[in-house]
């Protein structure tokens, strides 16, 4: 398969890839992606001040939208995206007209593989999107549509087509995506370890999706990957991709799509300030409590075949029984219902 990593090739799905990318900083983190995005077009969404200038290295094709953007194209609806909040990049996912998106944080960098090999995340991603998931029964020698890897005896030839993969979930060496307690009583733990697999994460099984380091196939789940109003103004800081990860996998679970996690590695540079991170994220700690049983919960009418449908379901589910639990979920409801309004007006024939 021709692959950025061997740039005499042509990138692959070079004009079917968007990369999202949230930032509030200089973009000089690029240059040591440049062999890896280049090819790609980039949709920067600059949170904070829009007057401040962000530095971007030439030779790259982007678009950037700041907040005067977002509220000029979504008008009201823009109370649906964070500010101050990394979960503006969703903004990116909304905008974007390609079938498949990788976010990536602006403090990520190109790690290396055991051998020295530098990693093309975006190259492993597309691989992990383009091949099947196995959500329905678990393999124990992980993904069997590796090189040097298959199904295991004992797995159901009825189930070795396996299912459509909606989501590719990166990892990071250096800096692990704690939350801020752990990272306190923890301050210099660095996740050393180069796991070499890929997994999919079984039906019926929830999971912490981290937006550093996420692709997704767009025209499967794109309209579900609403990373949620947090940030300033809001109750609840720092779950954004943690929501957004809980309400993509029931979604994928009642159509029967596939969340694979492991490769490809990031090497995520920067720890963010754990006193700043808990004063943000202390209210999701406790309410966590109650959201994971509210989504192994959520089912959907058997009928409803569109992620659109879902989702204004999960919305109103979520308004309905976590709006008793505290206002900031009603609100965050809303916040749902108005994304996937937008969702529709801006990309109508997802429908
Ligand atoms: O107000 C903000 C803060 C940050 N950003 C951009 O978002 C990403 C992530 O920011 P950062 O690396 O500083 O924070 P982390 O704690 O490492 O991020 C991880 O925690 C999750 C919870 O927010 C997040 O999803 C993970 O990525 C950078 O690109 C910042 O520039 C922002 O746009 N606005
Ligand atoms: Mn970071």
């Amino acid at each position: 398969m021709p692959s950025p990593s061997n740039p005499a090739t042509s990138p692959v799905l070079k004009d079917d890839l968007d990369i999202v990318i949230p930032t509030m900083r200089d973009l000089d983190f690029l240059e040591k992606w440049r062999p890896f995005f280049q090819p790609y077009h980039l949709i920067i969404v600059q949170d904070g001040d829009p007057a401040k200038k962000i530095n971007i290295p030439e030779g790259f094709d982007y678009v950037l939208y700041n907040r005067n953007d977002i509220n000029r194209i979504l008008g009201p609806k823009s109370v649906s995206i964070s500010f101050r909040d990394s979960s503006c990049r969703c903004f990116g996912y909304l905008m974007s007209k390609k079938k498949y998106v990788y976010t990536i944080d602006d403090d990520c960098f190109v790690a290396s593989d055991p051998s020295g090999q530098k990693i093309n995340a975006v190259e492993q991603h597309i691989n992990n999107l383009l091949s099947p998931s196995t959500p329905f029964f678990f393999n124990t020698l992980y993904d069997p549509y590796r090189d040097g890897a298959d199904f295991v005896r004992g797995y159901p030839f009825s189930l070795r087509e396996g299912a459509p993969t909606a989501v590719s979930h990166g990892l990071w060496l250096n800096i692990p995506d704690y939350d801020s307690p752990t990272r306190l009583v923890k301050p210099h733990e660095r996740n050393t370890r180069y796991v070499d697999a890929v997994l999919t994460v079984p039906k019926g099984s929830l999971f912490s999706m981290s937006g550093m380091n996420l692709a997704f196939n767009r025209e499967l789940i794109g309209p579900a990957m609403y990373f949620g109003s947090f940030g300033e103004g809001q109750s609840i800081g720092r779950y954004e991709d943690m929501w957004a990860g809980w309400c993509v996998k029931v979604i994928c679970d009642h159509m029967g799509y596939g969340v694979k996690t492991g490769l490809p590695y990031v090497w995520h540079s920067k720890a963010s300030n754990p006193f700043a991170n808990l004063k943000n994220e202390y209210q999701g700690i406790y309410f966590q409590e109650e959201m994971i049983p509210f989504f192994e919960s959520v089912r959907f009418p058997k009928e409803y075949t569109t992620i659109e449908q879902c989702y204004t379901e999960l919305s109103k589910q979520v308004h309905e029984k976590l709006g008793k639990v505290d206002p900031y979920y009603a609100k965050l409801a809303d916040s749902m219902a108005t994304w996937i309004e937008a969702w529709v007006e801006l990309n109508p024939t997802s429908i």
